[in-house]
């Protein structure tokens, strides 16, 4: 009677430690993965509901300031989020079979380090204690704003685009355009909404990405941002491919009418690189999709249709040469 009691207990404590395992393991599965393993028993399909309920409830996986959850409203669709692994800024080039855990119960843990955090500092920076009004010389030198380098803390009111996301956002599905980035609260003209982080690719890089993504026919997030001198000529060019790793930023759809997000590159002091950073041009209200240019040059006019609904709409999306 005592064997059968302490096999009972024997049993029950390998099946409690399986199903801890188990809540480690799945979140750094990917849906695929997560959907064949959830089939074979109830405990793991009840793990993996769990999973999929917090994986659709933050895309940002507690690395943002606010949670972004995915709303699906299409009916016959039961796709409930988009996989891809979450960096809140720029990251140079991780390895393709790296892997993220997702929809774990650490993934509210507040101050999460960013785990790709990726930043090439110089040496110059205002040793202002606070940066009030225009006597930084940040400011006065042209820098937009303070960056890494300065004595001035986090809380500087030079920083706007630096302390993450501070308006609710949400990753909506449309039956054409896929998934894309609203506006969940009211946000005001000039407001700094989002970075565009994702893999910095060399130029090479970047055309050898397109390429690939061209056959495949998916939906890539490359974004190529060109400065121009007077003469027209190109004096620099940021590739930041945001399809396997990026932000919420990576959901924003085209508009030809140029949307409603001002695309600024922004520039610290001594930070050696810039970052692309989008502000609302206009009052954006609660629940409007956030849009922006992906450019105006088509040149493949059997392109991707566009369904951005403006009415200056070309039909077709932007592409040219990467
Ligand atoms: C940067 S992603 C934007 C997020 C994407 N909708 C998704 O589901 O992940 C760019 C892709 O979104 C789609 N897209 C963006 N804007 C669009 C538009 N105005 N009309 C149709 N498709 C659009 C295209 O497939 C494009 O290649």
């Amino acid at each position: 009677m005592e064997g059968k009691n302490c096999r009972k207990t024997s049993d029950r404590h390998s099946h409690e430690a399986f199903l801890r395992c188990a809540a480690v393991l799945l979140p750094y599965l990917n849906p695929t993965e997560i959907a064949s393993i959830s089939s074979t028993c109830k405990p793991l399909y009840a793990i993996s509901k769990l999973v999929t309920s917090r994986r659709t409830s933050d895309a940002s996986r507690g690395f943002e300031n606010l949670p972004i959850p995915f709303l699906n409203p299409i009916a016959d669709d039961s796709q409930p989020y988009s996989y891809f692994l979450y960096s809140p800024t720029q990251t140079l080039r991780i390895e393709p079979d790296f892997r993220q855990p997702w929809g774990s119960d650490y993934d509210t843990r507040e101050g999460r380090p960013d785990p790709f955090l990726f930043r090439v500092e110089g040496a110059s920076g205002c040793e202002c204690a606070r940066c009030g009004g225009d006597c930084c010389p940040c400011l006065v030198s042209g820098e937009l704003e303070c960056g890494p380098s300065c004595n001035c803390d986090s809380g500087c009111g030079n920083r706007v685009t630096q302390g993450g996301l501070t308006i609710n956002l949400k990753i909506v599905k449309d039956e054409r355009k896929g998934w894309g980035l609203y506006a969940a609260e009211f946000i005001p003209n000039g407001k700094f909404v989002c970075e565009y982080a994702g893999e910095l690719l060399s130029t090479k890089e970047a055309r050898q990405r397109q390429q690939a993504y061209d056959e495949l026919s998916s939906t890539p997030a490359l974004l190529v941002v060109k400065e121009h001198l007077p003469s027209g000529n190109t004096c620099m060019r940021i590739n930041i491919d945001a399809t396997r790793i990026g932000n919420v930023a990576r959901f924003i759809n085209h508009s030809c009418d140029g949307g409603n997000l001002d695309t600024v590159i922004m520039r610290s002091s001594g930070a050696l690189l810039p970052r692309i950073c989008f502000f609302a041009f206009r009052d954006i209200q609660e629940n409007e999709e956030l849009t922006f240019s992906y450019g105006d040059i088509r040149l493949k006019p059997n392109g991707q249709p566009c369904f951005c609904g403006s009415s200056s709409c070309a039909g077709i999306l932007p592409s040219e040469h990467t």
